[in-house]
């Protein structure tokens, strides 16, 4: 972590949840002080369609509730897509832009993303703004030039620390098990920072950059003991409340 950063973890439930899955999430709200202490912040990001309910169950609890996605529009013919100001009006604080399963599953641009991130911001609702790296990139060495390319093109120069989350997530790590060294992990956060501040100037040195991609219990203490990693972004393991705050707990100094 960041010296003076206050981590998030902040878990993506991606298309999975129902009503049936509240009990999770007042578990997670009901547990995260014990697990992280009051040095961190946590947040789950459940699909639109909760986002009401979830806002009613951690309402009162230290964990916010997020979105996945927004249009770049606050309104309009656009059958089946929601504005970032339809998310706040539900109670979520933040939405994820940019996730690789949108890049992919939408052919979503860097260009879109900037864009959805603007939109937020009209909104009042904070940015996680995703990038990563996929394997065939890895492999051919170009990490650190796509993840410049990513910064220069999806972070639009507006972002501050408090509206804008930077989330590190390696393609083939997503979903796979498999995680970054803990080399490569501070190698590409540093240089995470240093593109930011570019772009933003001295704000990036307080904007939060999360590592996502397989993060779990038995793995988070090291991801996030790793300089300039100041979070995760978590899939799988943050459905299960033991898990998620299994996680959290990583936050607390030893
Ligand atoms: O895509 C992710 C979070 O946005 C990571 O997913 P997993 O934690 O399931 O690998």
């Amino acid at each position: 972590m960041t010296p003076a950063i206050r981590p998030l973890i902040a878990g993506n439930w991606k298309m999975h949840g129902t009503s049936a899955s509240l009990g999770e999430l007042e578990a997670i709200g009901e547990g995260f002080a014990a697990a992280a202490g009051d040095g961190a912040d946590g947040l789950i990001c459940v699909p639109a369609t909760l986002i009401s309910r979830a806002s009613g169950v951690l309402g009162s609890t230290p964990v916010s509730v997020g979105g996945q996605d927004c249009h770049a529009a606050e309104s309009g013919a656009h059958t089946g897509d929601i504005a970032a100001e339809m998310l706040a009006d539900c109670g979520a604080s933040h939405v994820i832009v940019g996730h690789s399963e949108r890049r992919t599953d939408h052919r979503e641009s860097d260009a879109d993303v900037a864009a959805k991130a603007q939109a937020a911001w009209r909104a009042g609702v904070v940015a996680i703004i995703c990038l990563g790296e996929t394997r065939r990139q890895r492999e051919a060495g170009e990490t650190l030039a796509v993840l410049s390319r990513q910064v220069a093109g999806s972070v639009p120069a507006e972002a501050t620390a408090e509206n804008a989350v930077i989330a590190y997530e390696p393609v083939w790590a997503i979903g796979t098990g498999l995680t970054p060294t803990t080399k490569d992990v501070a190698e590409a956060h540093a240089h995470l920072r240093a593109e930011l501040e570019k772009k933003i100037g001295e704000e990036a040195k307080r904007t939060r950059l999360l590592y996502g991609g397989s993060v779990k219990p038995a793995n988070a203490r090291e991801l996030l003991s790793i300089l300039n990693v100041d979070g995760a972004l978590i899939g799988g393991a943050s459905l299960k409340a033991a898990d998620f705050l299994g996680i959290s707990e990583a936050t607390r100094p030893t």
